[in-house]
């Protein structure tokens, strides 16, 4: 029941696109077969139904929990194979014997490594699920599809650098790589035309800003570009928070700093929410931003925290 294998399904070798989609996902029903079109396909129907999990028309992997699926290498001519929302903790290797195959999904599952060798035989994938597993990188044969793959999903996966073989992926349109440890983008995959569909939330992308990327892709593509002809030089402004306590001396420290010299902020001059101010060294403007300490403020203090701003906790020691 936990290894449903399908030794049985050598019985398809050779015959075209049998709907996997049945035996391997279950989110279709047994009809979904079509016996009167794919004789081959009749023989398993009632084979699935005999199958504890697969009487009725509802989820029947899911029920099944499929560790491993073994002898599927037979079947060449398969060109869709659905994996989805098993417990697959190795990779199928068979899969490298189905050379049609035009759509793979193994997402929900839990594979933390994708063998090399496997993709250079899948010269015509172009659509590819891996999302919701345990990697943190995908085999440089990946590159093998260059030609054909169009759609890659890896979100939610363990990735904290990106995966250079995306970026030799020339005809890809949709690239999901939302919810993983990624800080940083390479600007490569942004110079074709190719990629219409991005998603990156859910990382804590510095390089470039999650603000960027939230404006998609041509905003990533602007970002880039500025970057290139330098003018990012140009932007000389450094957001600075003070954070502390109330009367830690944060009023204190940023007049200070603003006068030159020390400035004791009278203790009945408290602050309420946020004083904006600037402050200018050289070429330097620091926006200072003077939070106030009282608990009732501490609520707002994420809101205006971002992961670019240069931040100054102010503690008073004698306190
Ligand atoms: N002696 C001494 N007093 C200080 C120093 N820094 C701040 N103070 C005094 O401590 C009190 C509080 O200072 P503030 O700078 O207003 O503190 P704050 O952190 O801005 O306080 P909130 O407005 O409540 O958030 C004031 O009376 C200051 O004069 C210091 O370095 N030495």
């Amino acid at each position: 029941y936990m290894r449903l294998r399908l030794e049985l399904l050598r019985c398809f070798a050779g015959s075209k696109a049998v709907n996997l989609t049945l035996c391997l996902v279950g989110t279709v029903s047994p009809c979904a077969f079509r016996p009167s079109q794919d004789p081959c396909a009749s023989a398993l129907v009632p084979l699935l139904r005999g199958h504890r999990s697969c009487s009725g028309s509802s989820s029947v992997l899911s029920l099944n929990k499929l560790r491993s699926i073994t002898g599927i290498s037979k079947l060449c001519n398969l060109k869709k194979l659905i994996l989805s929302k098993n417990e697959i903790v190795d990779f199928p290797n068979e899969i490298q014997s189905l050379v049609c195959l035009e759509k793979l999904e193994l997402n929900q599952n839990q594979i933390r490594v994708i063998p090399e060798g496997v993709f250079s035989h899948l010269p015509r994938l172009k659509h590819l699920r891996l999302n919701n597993n345990r990697l943190s990188a995908l085999p440089r044969d990946l590159a093998a599809c260059q030609g054909s793959l169009q759609y890659l999903n890896i979100s939610n996966n363990l990735f904290r650098t990106f995966p250079q073989p995306v970026l030799q992926l020339a005809q890809l349109q949709e690239l999901h790589v939302q919810n993983n440890a990624l800080r940083q983008l390479p600007r490569e995959l942004f110079q074709g035309q190719s990629l219409k569909m991005f998603k990156a939330n859910g990382n804590p992308l510095r390089e470039p800003p999650s603000e960027v990327c939230a404006g998609g892709i041509q905003q990533i593509r602007n970002y880039f570009n500025q970057l290139q002809h330098g003018l990012e030089q140009e932007d000389k402004r450094v957001k600075t928070m003070f954070l502390g306590t109330s009367l830690a001396g944060k009023s204190t420290i940023c007049r200070s700093l603003k006068q030159g010299q020390t400035k004791l902020v009278p203790r009945e001059e408290r602050t309420v929410g946020i004083e904006i101010s600037e402050f200018q060294i050289k070429d330097f403007t620091f926006l200072f931003w003077d939070f106030a300490g009282q608990l009732e403020y501490y609520m707002t203090h994420h809101v205006f925290i971002t992961p670019q701003a240069l931040v100054i906790l102010v503690i008073n020691l004698h306190m």
